[in-house]
């Protein structure tokens, strides 16, 4: 597998008075208040620049935060600032784009041991098309590249692919080579039974996994958002809740190829729904068959979390991204945070090994407090699962080899 080979890393290149473009995953929820509810992926991505900048470099730091279509105040990497200064010990400078001149007079002013926190680059709609002459203008303000965004590596984007070809070296930042080192061991040789449990809401990017997931897993448990496409597919009726319309014909012929495969394919039973899309929706539980009109799934149910739990206490290995439901709302949390505590719990007394991957699977385990009793916590869930599928990851087959 392509992803296995080794990448060049840090500490091989010379630093001092350097410009270094990182390209870290800064991609943490925010409430409403935009208040950072969790933020492992800023603290995950802190070695790495604490290292550059004792070496005496520059940081000029790049993420993406959301799925923002053009500039959108709301997906601004600015609330992160303050947070960022405190871990790294030095006040980071802000630009207000992440390309142009203000950029380029900033990223020249920097001192050794500063830090430039450049605007979300998916404010251009170039990022994500991978554009060469985005990427050029990225590559422009630095002498060289460090990708410790793992995960955003399954995405072939300027900012992680494009910008390779203008600045080199490009290496690994510890983050990315920590996560390759552990995952692809884990996945290349999993012990089994192995189990893979995929909720959240990102149903369109991640249905796509479950076909090569059939492959490696014994079990594959769904829930979240995943839910109501195969619930649809079926023939129920599903309300308001989240469905991808075009993923129907998908999810027949994979519940179809799961019985071929004889791979226990797990959906819930039944459904806690909401009258609204709110934290103080009124809420009950049905079976999985009556959800009614004007009514939405936000979370799984209790049968559901029993016939979870039973299988999951068959298995040696748990790969687990995306949430059973809106847990951030308290009354729709509690069929994540069941999982999260029977992965903890077969993890720390049974030796099973769990690896959580995902921005929000990851804040719902630091919610619960759990997340020192996981095997290993991922700060990519799509990255994961598409290692896990045995797909190469863009990211990394940009990076020089070692
Ligand atoms: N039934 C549901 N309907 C709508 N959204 C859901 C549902 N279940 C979970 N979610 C949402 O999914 C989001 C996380 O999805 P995703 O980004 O795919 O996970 P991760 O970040 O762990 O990879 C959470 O914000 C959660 O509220
Ligand atoms: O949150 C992320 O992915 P994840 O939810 O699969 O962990 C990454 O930042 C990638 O974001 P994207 O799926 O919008 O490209």
């Amino acid at each position: 597998m392509a992803t296995k080979r080794s990448v060049g890393t840090l500490g091989e290149a010379d630093l001092k008075g350097k410009k270094v473009f990182v390209r870290a995953d800064l991609n943490v929820p925010l409430d409403d208040a935009q208040k950072i509810t969790d933020d492992t992926r800023i603290r995950a991505s802190v070695p790495t620049i604490k290292f550059l900048l004792e070496k005496g470099a520059k940081v000029v730091l790049a993420s993406h935060l959301g799925r923002p279509k053009g500039v959108t105040p709301k997906y601004s990497l600015k609330p992160l600032v303050p947070r960022l200064s405190e871990l790294l010990g030095v006040d980071v400078v802000m630009a207000n784009d992440c390309i142009g001149e203000e950029v380029e007079k900033l990223a020249a002013a920097l001192p050794e041991g500063g830090v430039l926190l450049l605007e979300n680059v998916r404010f251009y709609k170039e990022e994500e098309k991978n554009d060469p002459e985005f990427a050029k203008k990225l590559a422009s303000v630095a002498d060289l590249y460090v990708n410790d965004a793992f995960g955003t590596a399954h995405r072939a984007h300027a900012s992680t692919e494009g910008v390779t070809k203008f600045l080199k070296p490009a290496v690994a930042g510890f983050l990315m080579q920590k996560e390759l080192d552990y995952l692809v061991g884990a996945v290349a040789n999993p012990k089994k039974p192995f189990a893979a449990i995929v909720g959240g809401s990102k149903v369109s990017t991640k249905i796509g996994v479950i076909e090569s997931l059939l492959a490696k897993v014994d079990i594959l448990i769904l829930g979240g958002g995943m839910t109501y496409t195969f619930y649809k597919a079926q023939g129920y009726a599903v309300g308001k809740s989240l469905v991808e319309e075009d993923k129907l014909e998908l999810a027949t012929s994979l519940i179809e190829k799961a019985k071929a495969k004889g791979v226990s394919l797990l959906l819930p039973t039944d459904i806690v729904i909401a009258d609204k899309f709110a934290p103080d929706a009124e809420s009950k539980i049905v079976p999985a068959t009556a959800i009614p009109d004007d009514w939405m799934g936000l979370d799984v149910g209790p049968d559901s979390t029993k016939t979870f739990n039973e299988a999951l206490d068959t298995t040696q290995t748990i790969i687990w991204n995306g949430p059973m439901g809106v847990f951030e709302f308290e009354k729709f949390a509690t069929g994540t945070d069941a999982i999260a505590k029977k992965l903890a719990e077969l993890t720390t007394s049974k030796g099973v090994t769990t690896i959580i991957g995902g921005g929000d699977s990851v804040a719902a385990v630091e919610k619960a407090g759990l997340a020192d009793k996981m095997s290993h916590i991922s700060t990519g869930g799509g990255a994961s699962l598409e290692l896990l599928e045995g797909k190469p990851l863009p990211g990394v087959l940009a990076l020089d080899e070692a």
